[in-house]
């Protein structure tokens, strides 16, 4: 029992996309539009009726990581050229990198490795130089998440920009490529004191722009991207998140493979019944369905976090202000208050969606 409904969760996404071809790297659906929530910021809503089932975006990462223990020997690891991503390389078929940088970056070909040259390039003495002592001295989510920095800051520099980039190929005036990144939610004043004076430390050690990462932002351009990327990154999952109700018998989502910040994607605020799961398929896009009929109006919401994991109300809102640093005040939650509870919510920013 228990089998069946594994093997429908891990049925490939791109079976279900009707009508989208696999090649697209990023798409979203014409019912889809982009509105702003007095208290949770920026949210997508849909237009018209989007139908149970429909794909309502595909999102291509901006920046992407694997996150995997002993990556030595893990076989968990993803493709590190950006246009691939593929994931499960093998110890046996990957490449690793010549300069030997760190064994987190290997790629499943000489295709992809050449392709991803000068990406690579621009990661490959950071990664040789800090990567050891952040990871000894930080820790690995503080490693991850510089790294994750890099990267963004290497897609900046590489990837060829778009006549179109403020526009996806739709009518939506939803921003996309690196203008998608700047208008991430997310800033200073959004998070702890100590918080940003830890990751100002970290941005004068690893992060100034000179030979080693020649970005050529200021420090304080560098603070608010990281102040953006903990706001917005996700964390990717073999499984589809936010199922609502939880199937029977509950399957999770899986252990995380990676970490990684899509543009459009996170737009999508949380909801504790979401009208939409999100996977990644095998090239590390996310892709956001529709799990049950959306009505014209309404917000599209994913869930940020599992919810065969959190169930009641009180163990919902601990867990999204520790983990993601906002009360929640979706529908459910708001409706689930004791008549006495203080609508206390902070907008604040999260981590591992
Ligand atoms: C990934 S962003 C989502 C898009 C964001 N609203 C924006 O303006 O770009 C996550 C942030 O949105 C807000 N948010 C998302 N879901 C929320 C909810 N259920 N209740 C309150 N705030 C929420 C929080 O400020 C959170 O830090």
């Amino acid at each position: 029992m228990s089998q069946v409904v594994y093997i429908t969760l891990e049925e490939p996404i791109p079976n279900r996309i009707d009508g989208i071809p696999k090649t697209q790297s990023d798409w979203i659906h014409p019912n889809l539009i982009e509105s702003v929530d007095p208290v949770k910021g920026r949210q997508l809503r849909a237009s018209e009726h989007i139908p149970k089932g429909t794909c309502v975006l595909i999102d291509h990462p901006y920046a992407i990581i694997p996150v995997v223990d002993d990556p030595a020997t893990n076989d968990d690891l993803i493709c590190s050229n950006s246009a691939c991503n593929r994931r499960s390389l093998s110890q046996s078929g990957r490449l690793s990198c010549s300069n030997s940088c760190i064994a987190d970056v290997s790629w499943c070909s000489s295709t992809c490795r050449d392709a991803d040259k000068a990406r690579h390039d621009f990661e490959c003495t950071w990664l040789k130089r800090y990567a050891d002592p952040i990871r000894k001295k930080w820790g690995e989510y503080d490693f991850g998440m510089l790294w994750v920095i890099v990267r963004l800051l290497a897609s900046r520099q590489t990837k060829p920009r778009p006549q179109n980039e403020n526009v996806l190929p739709t009518s939506q005036p939803l921003k996309h490529g690196w203008a998608g990144i700047e208008s991430l939610c997310g800033s200073v004043d959004t998070w702890p004191h100590e918080q940003v004076r830890s990751w100002t430390t970290l941005v004068k050690k690893y992060l100034q722009n000179g030979p080693v990462l020649p970005h050529g932002l200021s420090a304080d351009q560098v603070l608010h991207l990281i102040c953006q990327e903990e706001a917005n990154s996700f964390g990717l999952y073999p499984r589809e998140t936010g199922i609502y109700p939880p199937p029977q018998p509950l399957v999770g989502r899986g252990e995380q493979f990676a970490a990684a910040v899509y543009p459009t994607a996170a737009m999508a605020n949380h909801s504790c019944v979401p009208n939409m799961t999100h996977k990644p398929d095998e090239d590390g896009r996310m892709i956001f369905t529709a799990s049950r009929d959306i009505l014209p109006g309404q917000e599209c919401c994913i869930s940020y976090f599992d919810l065969t994991k959190h169930t009641d109300l009180t163990s919902r809102r601990e867990h999204l202000r520790k983990s993601f640093k906002f009360t929640c005040q979706c529908d459910r939650c708001v409706s689930e208050e004791p008549a006495e509870e203080t609508n206390d919510w902070t907008p604040m920013p999260m981590m591992d969606i």
